[in-house]
């Protein structure tokens, strides 16, 4: 147990360089096969699949369940599960349904106990401030009107059609300055289009969810990475937005690397690179991994090679010229998504972190996304913004599945569980956010308990 006074740095320090347990959770193991390797989302499920005791099953608190049965029949879309098979999906499971009928399903799969203790730090008692706030959510859903969710894709299938046009103008176009324009507005369009898909991965299987992919990069991986793993554990060790980010920025508190001063040239060099990066990496696993290509490689694999298609055919320009300009708009692309994403709500040295020292080691599941998450009051105040910039990141964070366009009308009640449970909901701006993302590159030692605390 982390002694509760000055020299908890110290012992902070020691646990992380031992890579045994979790620095905030000492109760958790290390997660098999963090480091190392590609930090990709299949790395990541083999070894969240060491570590959960689900046995080849899905394991939902104790109980282990076969949904083998089940999943075709899956009105979440069977990628879900086939995804999350062999692990523990209680947090996945809990924050993925707000219509209760769901345990009455599972229960059908039942198989027996799982035989370890649950590698999670989080809990969800039905009288605790997620349960609570779940169900007078789901009476609030009931009072908002379906036409709200055409708002947000207003807004997507517009940045979808700017893309279209401006990635082709940017290559049927002569005038110096019509070929910069429209290639700068192809590359914002491919961002926000990118960002603006992020609303749709979330949820069921829909058509809107594959402009993902528009980016190179495969919205399949990012539901692994972003909704199973970032989502569910922000900020812990188990979090790849976290890990697949390291050696290269390290954003949780531990001893740095030298580099770290200069993150910002750092991030400014390689988030351009990273759609295509991502590409690449899953590409080479189809060669390095036994099975992966009939286990994870899609269709929708190659939606993001359509794009210089596209402007290629749109234009009539060679071949050659679509491609090159396409790598630009990808790549530029590339640096305002990661840029944003990096600046956007879990990178600042008031949110938890795993190092920082806490009063409890288990805690109500949504008290800790309110502890891993900030809000910018100046991204929230407009639709068009939050859903560009990863806005209204709270309340998303707790409700996923929820359409963008329905969270604003949650924050009466949401408030008031917040004011009832104490629960740690804060807000800033996005420019805090730049400069403290960059603080957290560098910041060495974790945050400890204050004495009023
Ligand atoms: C990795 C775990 C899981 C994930 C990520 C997941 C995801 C989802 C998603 C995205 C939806 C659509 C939600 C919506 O449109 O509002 C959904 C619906 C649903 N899922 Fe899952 N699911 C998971 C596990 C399960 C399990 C284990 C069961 C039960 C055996 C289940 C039963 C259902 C049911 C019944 C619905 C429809 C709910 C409704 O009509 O409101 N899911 N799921």
């Amino acid at each position: 147990m982390a002694p509760k006074d000055s020299s908890y740095i110290e012992w902070a320090h020691k646990t992380a360089a031992e890579k045994k347990t979790h620095v905030s959770f000492p109760q958790l193991k290390y997660p098999s096969l963090r480091d190392g390797g590609l930090r990709d989302p299949v790395q990541w499920l083999e070894g969240k699949a060491m570590d959960d005791g689900a046995e080849g099953l899905w394991r939902i608190r104790n109980s282990l369940y076969d949904f083998s049965e089940f999943l075709e029949k899956h009105p979440g879309g069977a990628e879900w599960l086939e995804l999350a098979k062999g692990t523990d999906i209680t947090e996945a499971f809990e924050c993925h349904h707000l219509n209760p009928v769901v345990e009455k399903v599972k229960d059908k799969y039942y198989v027996r106990d799982a035989k370890t203790p649950r590698n999670s730090p989080f809990t969800f008692e039905e009288d605790g401030f997620y349960s609570t706030l779940k169900r007078s959510v789901a009476e609030e859903l009931k009072k908002i009107p379906a036409s709200e969710r055409k708002r947000s894709s207003l807004i997507i299938d517009g940045l979808f059609g700017t893309l279209l046009i401006s990635s082709a103008l940017s290559c049927w176009a002569t005038n110096y300055w019509v070929v910069m324009v429209s290639y700068l507005v192809a590359s914002l369009a491919l961002a926000w289009t990118t960002v603006a898909a992020h609303n749709y991965i979330h949820m069921k299987t829909n058509w809107r969810m594959y402009l993902f992919n528009l980016s190179l990069w495969s919205y399949r991986d990012f539901r692994v990475s972003h909704a199973l793993s970032h989502h569910v554990y922000p900020n812990t060790l188990i979090d790849l937005e976290i890990s697949g980010f390291e050696p290269i920025v390290t954003w949780i508190p531990r001893k740095k690397p030298a580099f770290a001063k200069f993150t910002l040239l750092i991030e400014t060099v390689v988030f351009p690179f990273l759609f295509i990066l991502n590409f690449i990496k899953r590409f080479i696993s189809n060669f390095i991994r036994k099975g992966f290509f009939t286990r994870h490689y899609r269709w929708h694999d190659v939606i993001g090679l359509l794009l210089p298609v596209w402007m290629y055919l749109a234009s009539g320009c060679t071949f050659y010229h679509a491609f090159i300009t396409w790598l630009w708009i990808n790549c530029t692309g590339s640096f305002i998504f990661f840029t944003i994403g990096s600046n956007a709500a879990h990178h600042h040295p008031n949110i938890f972190k795993d190092g920082d020292q806490l009063k409890e080691k288990t805690i109500d599941w949504g008290m800790h996304e309110l502890e891993a998450v900030m809000d910018r009051n100046d991204i929230n105040d407009n639709f068009f913004k939050v859903m560009t910039f990863f806005g209204d990141h709270a309340l998303h964070h707790l409700f996923p599945t929820l359409d963008h366009a329905l969270l604003r009308h949650l924050y009466p009640v949401f408030l008031k569980h917040c004011e009832q449970f104490r629960a740690n909901y804060r807000l800033t701006s996005q420019y805090d956010f730049f400069i403290s993302q960059l603080r957290m590159a560098v910041k060495e030692d974790p945050n400890v308990l204050d004495e009023s605390s």
